[in-house]
């Protein structure tokens, strides 16, 4: 330890989403461990993330008021009080630092003009929303998630920007509750990287919802008008709002954290390297001064849930602790929780590449379960690897997709071979019924 230095821990985390985890963990193993947090104990997903749009959806789901709604999301974010989670983190014996920590140089971080040292320096600063390249967006009212999950306001007319996840959750939301949403999604189909049935069939909810889709066009000027906005698209068109919520994706947030110092170049829109144990990917020449830097969550570019990110907290964990782990990411689940849910695992048949890919699906509708709930909304589609002969992806769209899709996010994870997951028995009348003539359809084609 340098004079300079205020303290040294075993362990450093930037950042306290999944960071948290890693920090409370590690703590209870024995090690001194410190959290760095600029903003809130627990990251985005609590309080700016997926507990209030959780919330609002389920709001929206049971026809509550906006006025409930809000109350109870705000209720599920505890008001965006953070005093529980660092009370939990200093019961785990973990040091938390208020204030933005950047590296001042190999072994020490800088917090507010304070240093810190570290023999362990675990990076999961998260990511941050991207604002799209549009003339004049600076100068009209938007919104990113991040208002739109914590403030109280309910826009008459709401532009949504971005057919992905996050312009699908709220569109459903504001739809549901009142708003008049147009949401413009430059792709032809909502959640584009998606097997096309799903976006197609999420496209159809919305719409009936009252929801004005726009599909396949780019959005060109955003201008002030005596009532609110203008919003000019690149097929000629235009629409009038009060707001534009941006959904146009996230970045990794790597800016100015001083990480090159460690010889660690993130790509601003991939964000660190990490290696299968987590370990961040650094210079040859970076010097060998006994200090090992990883990283974990959005900031790692590999898979932007909170499940993947505390998946990788427990990889990092166990790698800190001189207990090798690798990730596996062949099955890591993407769900948007609308009504009816997405739930995607494993390989895209839109982006896999360098495989031959067998498909079956079928519609929910066929299912006993379908009649009982009076909602014939939904399929699902199942993905077998021909040379391998096993599961490697699966897409549905349905009531509680997100529960009944777990064994086949299992199947794909274990590689269970097919001949044992035709002879599984599903619980009757329930939509995982669905997963059987699927799997036989599979069975019958390799
Ligand atoms: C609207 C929305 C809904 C979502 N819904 C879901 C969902 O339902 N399910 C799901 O799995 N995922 C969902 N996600 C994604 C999920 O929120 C993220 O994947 C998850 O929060 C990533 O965790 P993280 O720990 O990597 O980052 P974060 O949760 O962003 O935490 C990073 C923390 O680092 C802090 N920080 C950053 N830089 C510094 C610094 N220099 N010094 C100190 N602290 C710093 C930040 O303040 C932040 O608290 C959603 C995302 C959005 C935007
Ligand atoms: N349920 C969940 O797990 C959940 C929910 C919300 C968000 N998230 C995560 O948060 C991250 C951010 O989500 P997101 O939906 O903002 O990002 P995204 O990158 O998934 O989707 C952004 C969409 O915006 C479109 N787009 C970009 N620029 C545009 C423009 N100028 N005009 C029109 N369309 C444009 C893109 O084509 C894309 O379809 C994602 O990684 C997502 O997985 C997860």
């Amino acid at each position: 330890m340098t004079d300079a230095q205020d303290k040294r821990y075993d362990v450093l985390v930037l950042g306290g989403g999944a960071g948290k985890n890693i920090a409370a963990d590690l703590a209870r193993a024995g090690r001194s461990a410190a959290l760095v947090e600029s903003r809130l104990v627990g990251g985005e997903c609590p309080y700016f993330a997926c507990m209030p749009s959780k919330s609002l959806l389920r709001s929206a789901r049971r026809g509550e008021t906006w006025e409930h709604a809000v109350a109870r999301r705000d209720e599920v974010t505890r008001h965006l009080d953070d005093a529980p989670t660092a009370a939990e983190m200093a019961e785990a014996g973990v040091t938390v630092i208020r204030g933005r920590g950047r590296v001042a140089r190999p072994g020490v971080i800088e917090v507010d003009g304070a240093e810190y040292g570290y023999t362990d320096l675990v990076v999961a600063t998260g990511s941050e929303p991207v604002t799209p390249d549009v003339e004049g967006i600076g100068d009209v009212p938007t919104w990113t998630s991040d208002e739109a999950l914590t403030r109280p306001d309910l826009p008459r007319r709401l532009i949504v920007l971005g057919g992905g996840p996050v312009g699908c959750e709220l569109s459903q939301v504001y739809a549901a509750f009142g708003s008049q949403v147009t949401l413009v999604e430059a792709a032809d189909r909502l959640l584009a990287a998606e097997a096309p049935f799903v976006g197609d069939q999420l496209a159809d909810v919305l719409r009936r919802m009252g929801a004005d889709l726009r599909l396949g066009v780019g959005a060109t000027r955003a201008e002030r008008t005596e009532s609110g906005l203008r919003l000019s698209l690149s097929d000629g068109g235009h629409i009038d709002a009060d707001r534009i919520l941006i959904a146009t994706g996230r970045r990794p947030r790597v800016a100015d954290l001083g990480l090159e110092a460690l010889g660690i170049r993130p790509d601003p829109k991939q964000g660190i390297a990490v290696d299968v144990t987590c370990k961040a990917v650094v210079d040859a020449e970076a010097g060998a001064d006994g200090t090992t830097v990883w990283a974990a969550g959005d900031v790692t570019g590999v898979a932007p849930y909170t499940h993947a990110a505390n998946y990788q907290s427990r990889v990092v964990v166990s790698n800190v602790l001189g207990k090798r782990r690798e990730a596996d990411y062949r099955a890591v689940p993407r769900a948007v929780y609308t009504t009816p849910t997405v739930y995607a695992v494993g390989v895209s048949p839109v982006s896999a590449t360098g495989l031959e890919l067998v498909a079956a699906g079928y519609d929910l509708s066929d299912t006993p379960r379908a009649a009982v709930e009076n909602d014939d909304r939904g399929r699902v589609e199942l993905y077998a690897d021909r040379a391998r002969g096993v599961l490697v992806g699966a897409a549905a769209i349905g009531l509680y997709a997100e529960e009944w899709m777990s064994e086949i996010t299992l199947a794909i994870r274990a590689e269970t071979p097919l001949s044992i997951l035709t002879d599984v028995v599903h619980a009757f009348p329930t939509y995982g019924e669905a997963i059987e003539p699927v799997l036989r359809e599979l069975a019958e084609q390799l």
